[in-house]
């Protein structure tokens, strides 16, 4: 069944979050999958390792460099970037589906990520995920214990660089509690769609 009211929700865009290593994107993320299930969130390509318990498919699609570079040349990422010595990338089939159907959509990937869409597709709102303070952020990437030390290292530069850009985000969402994120962000994305027939 299909509904068309004549005040029904808007076309649907796509919301980006991004924010420095460690601030907590992954956990607001994790989060929302929880607590607000009709947010539908983007399953991002990745030449890293998995991490303990990270699943593929569901966490990410764990693949080769040389099956990420064969998608590059296909042109199947919406956006993609080389990351603190792995590429990640967001496949562009399940995003342009969920967005032609009016469903709002949420990728979380980093800055040089952000920017592609913010080009591609000037239309999509930008969220940064702040950190309280910097000791914090460098408590939470190193509390976390999925890093080597030159890794966090590396991650911490890109984080520098990552802060600075702040001012080229539509909204900042300072990430104190994991709850008082994911609800914010979600406020941000507005309320659910009216469902469509056939999809979730
Ligand atoms: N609001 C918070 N308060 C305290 N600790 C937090 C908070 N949010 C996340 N953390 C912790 O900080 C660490 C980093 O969080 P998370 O892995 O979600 O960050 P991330 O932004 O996804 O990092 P990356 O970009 O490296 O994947 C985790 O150990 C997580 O439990
Ligand atoms: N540009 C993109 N960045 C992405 C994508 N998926 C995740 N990310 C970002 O990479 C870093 C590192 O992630 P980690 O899981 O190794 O800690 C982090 O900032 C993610 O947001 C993507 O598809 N494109």
């Amino acid at each position: 069944m299909s509904i068309d009211f004549p005040h029904a929700a808007p076309a649907q865009r796509l919301t980006v979050l991004s924010g420095p290593s460690g601030v907590g994107k992954g956990s607001v993320k994790a989060l929302i999958q929880e607590y607000y299930p009709w947010v539908w969130l983007s399953v991002s390509c990745t030449t890293r390792q998995p991490r303990p318990g990270e699943v593929d498919g569901a966490d990410y699609h764990f693949v080769s460099t040389d099956q990420f570079e064969s998608m590059i040349a296909a042109g199947e990422f919406l956006e993609w970037a080389s990351y603190a010595g792995n590429l990640y990338g967001t496949p562009r089939g399940p995003v342009e589906e969920r967005l032609r159907a009016g469903l709002p959509a949420l990728l979380e990937i980093e800055l040089q990520g952000a920017r592609q869409v913010r080009r591609s597709m000037p239309d999509s709102q930008l969220v940064f995920l702040a950190p309280p303070s910097w000791d914090e952020l460098v408590r939470r990437l190193t509390g976390r214990g999925t890093e080597d030390a030159a890794t966090i290292e590396r991650r911490l530069k890109a984080a520098r660089a990552e802060l600075a850009s702040e001012a080229e985000f539509d909204h900042t969402v300072t990430n104190v509690s994991i709850e008082q994120a994911a609800s914010e962000l979600v406020e941000l994305l507005g309320s659910p769609a009216i469902v469509k027939s056939g999809a979730r």
